[in-house]
């Protein structure tokens, strides 16, 4: 740290204008074994306080390109900064460390702790963390409407409420960014709706970062911004996209939507 408090990192990222993006990306590649290209190398930030669609179709690099930025796999090539950190610098402790403090995710499948209650299952990043819990796992929960439902069992809860609990818990650190995976995969309509209202709001009202991979047009619709990949390269974007401009998109790339 120096005399401002202010650690190395932080300030190296101040000087390079890094600092309030919340990812970025510089020519980030991945290959796999036998000539398999996933990702060609990007180029993307994504500043603080915005939410952001992932979109194309399966194979496209979607999954790749979430666990690079996500500090999940490392890149062949090029460099992921989060909130400023470069993480090709950092060791696996450190690694592991900024994802339980700085990153939050949300997965298709809930990955609640069956045998944890919803506020413990929403607290567990904080405990992992050795961070104080207070009243911040029962806010989170208010935050997503389930304030009366801290003492219940996951397995009380409906496939919604659940994804619910896991936005609460994927927040309660207040991340840098939050990853989320076909958050609505596994989601009714209605579900589905409410779990992109709280990440919609949790963008608008507490000023979160969100990167959501989706295939759905209507879900892409709640972001900022859709973003489209083809055989591992970026094709094209839409500002404040709705869903029947994402369908057009789409099927002019060749892509079926259902
Ligand atoms: N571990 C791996 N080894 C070899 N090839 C891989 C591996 N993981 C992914 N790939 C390949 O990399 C490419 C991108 O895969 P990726 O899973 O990122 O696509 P995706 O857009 O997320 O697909 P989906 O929408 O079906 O989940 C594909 O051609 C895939 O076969």
């Amino acid at each position: 740290m120096d005399g401002q408090g202010r650690s190395r990192t932080t300030a190296t990222a101040e000087r390079a204008g890094t600092w309030h993006h919340a990812l970025s990306l510089e020519g980030v590649s991945r290959e796999y074994g036998r000539g398999v290209v996933a990702l060609h190398p990007i180029h993307l930030t994504v500043p603080r306080g915005r939410f952001l669609a992932v979109m194309g179709p399966s194979g496209c690099g979607k999954s790749t390109l979430l666990q690079c930025a996500a500090g999940l796999d490392r890149p062949t090539a090029g460099t992921v900064r989060i909130g400023g950190t470069e993480l090709s610098s950092l060791k696996e402790a450190a690694l592991t460390r900024l994802r339980r403090e700085r990153i939050g995710f949300v997965f298709q499948a809930h990955h609640l702790v069956p045998s944890l209650s919803v506020a413990e299952n929403v607290a567990l990043p904080l405990l992992l963390g050795r961070r104080t819990v207070g009243d911040r796992a029962l806010r989170g929960l208010a935050a997503v409407g389930l304030e009366d439902r801290g003492d219940a069992s996951p397995s009380e809860l409906s496939g919604g409420q659940c994804q619910r609990v896991a936005i609460a818990r994927a927040l309660v650190t207040a991340p840098d960014i939050v990853f989320a995976d076909e958050p609505t995969g596994a989601l009714d309509p209605a579900a589905a709706e409410e779990v992109l209202a709280l990440l919609r709001e949790a963008v608008d009202r507490e000023g979160h970062t969100v990167v959501m991979v989706t295939h759905d047009p209507f879900a892409a619709a709640w972001a900022d911004e859709a973003l489209f990949l083809m055989r591992g390269r970026l094709v094209g974007r839409q500002e404040r996209p709705d869903a029947a401009d994402i369908r057009r998109f789409l099927k002019d790339l060749g892509v079926g939507t259902a």
